[in-house]
């Protein structure tokens, strides 16, 4: 939960996301909502619903990215499901309450990564004193112990070998399961059956002090933190803050297409109503409420109109935004201003190998240029087209940058033109590589 104002939110997601203030206004309003909605008293807070959001939008203008930096600015709990996917053969009948399972399970890794940060200074200082039992010995002395723990902190022991007893967080019988890891079919996770049957399992693990870090403190965080707190945690995040976005809700409606059956289609509609509308859905941890769960619906429409979803599920999205189509110019700001531009990374990936990139308004410009025309030319993908353009553009500089330390390469017009121009004069050629 996050007590930032609309304006607060807007310019969070301002840093990732160039435009569409239309759709980062209604999310931050319904965050906002959410904050308004504990300050009531219970009898008036119960019945506050979420104003749930349609984005309607092109392919890659950023409707997943807003709900997305929402959720972890929120540190709510988010899933991303495509309603069509409830219309495949062999899903058909799959209950749609698997998304919030689905959630809940989310949530559960989400909660306890963020206790794992709050723990993490006790954690710090167990994970310390395990590293020094482990180099002096069990049973050294205080005067022992403390200059150890000099050396620890002065970093003089980092390649010290020692040998650790650790958590085994390996898969007990060695079985590979298809799908998620660690989950068998029926939900059932092995990890918490083995843990139950025998106990907590752990192993001998050799390695440096350096290393062993990291290891020590997420192994003495989740001492720290018993499964039962954090599932609890978690399906209260779950039930108050979660967020589910989903996507290609125009795919199931009956206007969608000729292909199909358009039964099915209305069929999905019909099973997400109830989880929208509020319902409780049983999960392998205890039953969720779904009536505060915020969701985000979001489609093309390019065939299928609002209005050709079931009334009722058009009640339940009530607030309505569009995001618009990206221009030229918004790929050069995507590509320059926002805190993960690509040009950003693409300069810091190639420091690691001492190569020092820098790009120039011009060869920016050619990059956005190009990106729009290919979009224009084959299939409009949004923003994705930057990364394949990227990607094509440093192609052969990120092959070669070991061989290249200490070269500094300038991306300019040239540049981009000798590494692109050929391809993106030719359809065919850019349709299997752009
Ligand atoms: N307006 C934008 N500003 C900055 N980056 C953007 C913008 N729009 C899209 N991107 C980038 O493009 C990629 C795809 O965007 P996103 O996942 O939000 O697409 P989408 O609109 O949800 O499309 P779809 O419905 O097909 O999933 C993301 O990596 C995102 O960072």
């Amino acid at each position: 939960m996050t007590d930032l104002t609309p304006r607060e939110i807007v310019s969070e997601l301002d840093r990732f996301i160039i435009g569409q203030n239309e759709a980062k206004r209604a999310v931050s309003v319904a965050l906002r909502n959410r904050w308004r909605r504990k300050q009531l008293g219970p009898e008036l807070r119960d019945e506050v619903y979420p104003k749930n959001i349609l984005m309607i939008g092109p392919t890659g203008v950023g409707k997943t990215e807003i709900s997305r930096r929402l959720a972890k600015l929120a540190r709510a709990p988010f899933i991303k499901i495509e309603a069509t996917k409830f219309t495949e053969v062999g899903y058909v009948g799959r209950d749609v309450e698997q998304i919030i399972r689905d959630l809940v399970d989310a949530a559960i890794f989400q909660t306890r990564e963020l206790m794992r940060e709050d723990v993490k200074q006790r954690a710090h200082e167990a994970a310390q004193e395990r590293v020094i039992s482990a180099v002096a010995g069990e049973d050294a002395r205080a005067g022992t112990r403390e200059m150890f723990r000099k050396k620890l902190k002065s970093g003089e022991l980092d390649s010290t070998m020692i040998e650790l007893e650790v958590a085994d967080t390996s898969n007990p019988m060695g079985m590979e399961i298809p799908g998620q890891p660690g989950m068998m079919p029926g939900g059932m996770n092995l990890g918490d059956l083995f843990g139950k049957a025998f106990g907590q399992r752990t192993v001998k693990k050799r390695m440096t002090v350096a290393e062993s870090y990291g290891v020590l403190i997420a192994d003495e965080a989740d001492k720290l933190l018993d499964d039962e707190t954090v599932t609890k945690a978690a399906m209260e995040s779950v039930e108050q803050n979660g967020i589910v976005f989903l996507d290609e809700i125009d795919k199931v409606c009956r206007n969608a297409d000729a292909r199909g059956a358009d039964v099915s289609r209305e069929g999905v509609q019909r099973d997400l109503l109830p989880l929208i509308e509020g319902t409780t859905v049983s999960t392998k941890h205890g039953a969720i409420k779904t009536d505060h769960i915020l969701f985000i619906a979001s489609g093309a429409f390019h065939i299928a109109k609002p209005s050709d979803l079931l009334p009722e599920l058009q009640g339940r999205l009530p607030i309505r935004v569009n995001l618009r189509a990206l221009t030229e110019g918004d790929f050069v700001r995507i590509l320059t201003e926002t805190d993960n531009a690509l040009t950003r990374q693409y300069t810091a990936l190639m420091a690691t190998e001492e190569v020092t990139v820098t790009f120039t308004d011009e060869g920016i410009a050619a990059l956005a240029k190009i990106a729009a025309e290919v979009n224009e030319s084959i299939e409009n993908i949004g923003a994705r087209r930057l990364y394949t353009v990227m990607e094509r553009v440093f192609e052969e500089l990120s092959f070669n940058a070991p061989d290249r330390a200490g070269e500094a390469v300038t991306v300019d017009a040239d540049f981009v033109e000798t590494h692109l121009g050929e391809l993106t004069r030719s359809t065919d050629l850019s349709r299997y590589v752009l």
